[in-house]
């Protein structure tokens, strides 16, 4: 009997336009992934050797890199604030579009940040905000968060951010003006690079089917 597939899904924005994609792929989660009300994490699928989890966005990459799950959809975002090398992105889902951006206060005259050595930046991607600065060669001091990160300028907590930006809405409702775009994000599908080669007769077809489904 072939091992069971575990497919990991994130449980925020990126799922209500993934269950589609899925259900394209012929992969339909049963009636309880869909309860409310339901405290499980696990759920069948219409195929016996199929199951999901459903796991915060950042833990879909966690899960994946380390094969606990062999398969998933996530942000790009993730994927490169984390740079697992276990994880193999092979295909853009074309859904979850947004940007991440450095944003400030509004009304504050715009820095040279050319001319600054160093910046204080509430974010929840550290590692791609470093990056940001450290290319022009600036030296970033991040403080993380988790959510709510247009709240750090007015409380003083940081007078820049780094978030993530689709109608710029946030912003906007939190008095904050994007100053740069850091790079274009999509949801991608991810698998787990051992299981890509083990499993190959299952994940191979699979991988292929995404494929096929958001060109469809
Ligand atoms: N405004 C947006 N428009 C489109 N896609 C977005 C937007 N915000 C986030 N995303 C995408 O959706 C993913 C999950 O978003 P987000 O982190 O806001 O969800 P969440 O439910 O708050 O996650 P968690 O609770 O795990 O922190 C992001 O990693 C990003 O790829
Ligand atoms: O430019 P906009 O269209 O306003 O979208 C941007 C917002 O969307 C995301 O948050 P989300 O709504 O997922 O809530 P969160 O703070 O719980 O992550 C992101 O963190 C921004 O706050």
């Amino acid at each position: 009997m072939t091992a069971p597939l575990i497919i990991a899904l994130p449980k925020g924005r990126i799922l209500d336009e993934a269950l589609p994609l899925l259900a394209k792929v012929g992969i339909e989660p049963d009636a309880e992934f869909h309860d409310k009300k339901s405290r499980a994490l696990r759920f069948a699928t219409n195929r016996p050797d199929t199951s999901i989890i459903r796991v915060r966005a950042f833990d879909v990459a966690t899960f994946v890199a380390h094969g606990a799950a062999q398969i998933g959809i996530v942000g790009s975002d993730v994927i490169e604030e984390f740079g697992y090398s276990e994880l193999y992105a092979p295909v853009d889902l074309d859904i979850g579009h947004c940007r991440l951006s450095v944003a400030e206060p509004v009304g504050l005259d715009a820095e040279n940040e050319a001319a600054l050595s160093h910046v204080r930046v509430a974010t929840k991607y550290p590692s791609l905000t470093r990056r940001h600065y450290e290319a022009q060669g600036i030296q970033a001091e991040c403080v993380k968060l988790n959510g709510a990160m247009e709240l750090a300028p007015s409380l003083g907590l940081s007078r820049r951010i780094v978030d993530l930006v689709s109608s710029g809405a946030t912003l906007k409702a939190n008095g904050l003006v994007e100053t740069s775009v850091i790079m274009q994000i999509s949801a991608r599908l991810v698998v787990n690079r051992a299981a890509f080669k083990m499993r190959a007769s299952q994940l191979v077809p699979l991988v292929e089917a995404f494929r096929s489904a958001v060109r469809a």
